[in-house]
């Protein structure tokens, strides 16, 4: 990377992303890159002097436990500015006022309705050749609205100055995939529908929803984390070789993958699940049922957790089933479960079938796990299974670090490409409308739980859950 001078305007800079994540992801990020000079410019309609800003900044970052060195770099050169982002004046002035010897970033850490109207008035500005837009998931809608939303973007910047943020990109779990899948034999001869025969996603949050009614009951878990952060997860996971690792070959074959995706046996209501936490308690917290939680309103019937099985439908992948799933309030199992297919054929004599291999990257805490049969504990030709764990290491850097660092840098190779952001609505708009024609029920989980009855029963084999098999592991 060699951009190392940028001016990072924040709008929407009170905001709660920009304190609990963009900052410490800067700060993370400056702690490791003793070359970078960031400007950072705080935007917002709140009025706030330049010191309470900085008072606001090291708030953050004390709380958020960053370095102190990497903090107080952040807070020096920092400014602010009190800007109505739907005034063209308001915003002509501020864009000129950056403007000095290095490339601006135009970080949107706003509301997606306010983020388009700041974009509406961007495209009648004159702006600077190298400006860049970073903007915030969610990317629209629905895929007629990210298009259009796609529509204005081009209208007055090219692509390559877009940064469409996905903070899944930047997590270590995510980006460790393309080392493992593609740095040894092992795992590249085996990675079909020859070997493999289902896969799972699963990002199961313990935290509720933590006052974050006024975005996440328009929102939802499908919407929230299945649309954007899990189908890239599984993108990475899936996709062809790349060649070599550029902006253009990795969200060329992302968007290859996703291009290939629909909803297992193209029915959105046998292949989705929904449901909505009810009152208990996590490790001695009071949570109310989702219905009762501030500012919920309980009849939009909001989910709180989500899964959907699809299908990759080309010749490496036909016929797996592949189920994503997230929710709030749950045990908190993070991880990507690949079930491989049993052996072709048991040697006679051995006593048992083997269990089929699984292989697990656990997401934060980052793991690598392999059950795989062996046989001796019980018995020279008796099978049974050996765990290999590997601990992976979390990266210093959070992923807000990460993916700030490419934008930057002025690379948007972790950035979410425009056509591959209305792909992943694609996948996801006939489930909604058919959550929105009610034709899929909505069931219930205790807080803390590992999710609604019925699902787990349907994972251990019993049944009355559509997906059967597809849904829950019992493990
Ligand atoms: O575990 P992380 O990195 O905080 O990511 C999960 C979060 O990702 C965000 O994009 C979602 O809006 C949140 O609802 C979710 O909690």
């Amino acid at each position: 990377m060699t951009t190392d001078k940028v001016t990072l305007a924040v709008l929407g800079a009170s905001g709660d992303l920009t304190s609990r994540l963009l900052l410490p992801g800067l700060a993370t990020l400056l702690a490791g890159r003793p070359d970078l000079d960031v400007h950072l410019v705080g935007a917002a309609t709140e009025t706030y002097t330049d010191e309470e800003w900085k008072t606001r900044v090291r708030e953050a970052l004390t709380t958020n436990a960053c370095p102190d060195h990497a903090r107080e770099r952040v807070v020096a050169g920092t400014r602010y500015t009190t800007l109505d982002v739907t005034s063209p004046e308001q915003m002509a002035t501020f864009l000129a006022s950056l403007s000095d010897d290095r490339p601006v970033v135009l970080y949107f850490a706003l509301p997606p309705a306010v983020t388009i109207a700041a974009c509406r008035v961007l495209a009648q500005l004159d702006l600077p050749d190298d400006l860049r837009l970073a903007l915030e998931k969610p990317f629209g809608e629905s895929e007629e609205s990210a298009r259009e939303f796609n529509r204005l973007l081009t209208s007055f910047v090219r692509e390559e100055q877009i940064f469409r943020v996905d903070h899944f990109l930047g997590r270590a779990t995510v980006l460790n995939i393309v080392g493992l899948r593609f740095g040894n034999r092992v795992l590249s001869r085996v990675w079909s529908s020859d070997d493999i025969e289902s896969i799972e996603i699963i990002y199961d949050e313990q935290i509720a929803l933590e006052d974050r009614a006024g975005y996440y009951d328009k929102a939802g878990a499908l919407r929230d984390m299945l649309q954007s952060h899990l189908l890239l997860v599984m993108a990475m996971l899936m996709m062809e070789a790349p060649s070599r690792v550029d902006a253009v070959e990795l969200r060329d074959l992302i968007g290859h993958l996703l291009r290939a995706t629909r909803l297992y046996g193209d029915d959105p209501v046998a292949s989705s699940h929904r449901a909505r936490y009810t009152a208990g308690d996590v490790d001695g917290r009071e949570i109310p049922s989702y219905v009762d939680e501030r500012g919920v309103d309980p009849a939009r019937c909001t989910e709180t957790l989500s899964e959907i099985t699809v299908e990759v439908a080309n010749a490496r992948w036909k016929g797996v089933p592949v189920t994503l799933r997230s929710g709030k309030a749950l045990g908190g199992r993070r991880e990507i479960v690949v079930r491989f297919r049993p052996v072709a054929h048991v040697p006679v004599g051995f006593v048992d079938d083997p269990a089929p291999d699984v292989l697990r990257f656990g997401m934060n805490p980052e793991t690598l796990s392999l059950r795989m049969a062996t046989s001796g504990a019980e018995g020279a030709f008796d099978f049974s299974t050996v765990d290999l764990q590997a601990e992976l290491g979390d990266s210093e850097m959070r992923p807000y670090g990460e993916i700030l660092s490419y934008i930057i840098a002025g690379d948007p190779l972790l950035s979410v490409r425009g056509d591959v952001a209305e792909e992943c609505w694609r996948i996801v708009d006939p489930v909604l409308a058919a959550w929105a024609a009610d034709e899929v029920p909505l069931e219930e989980y205790p807080v803390g739980s590992a999710g609604p009855e019925q699902w787990l029963r349907a994972a251990a084999g019993e049944d009355g859950h559509p997906g059967s098999r597809r849904g829950l592991p019992a493990e």
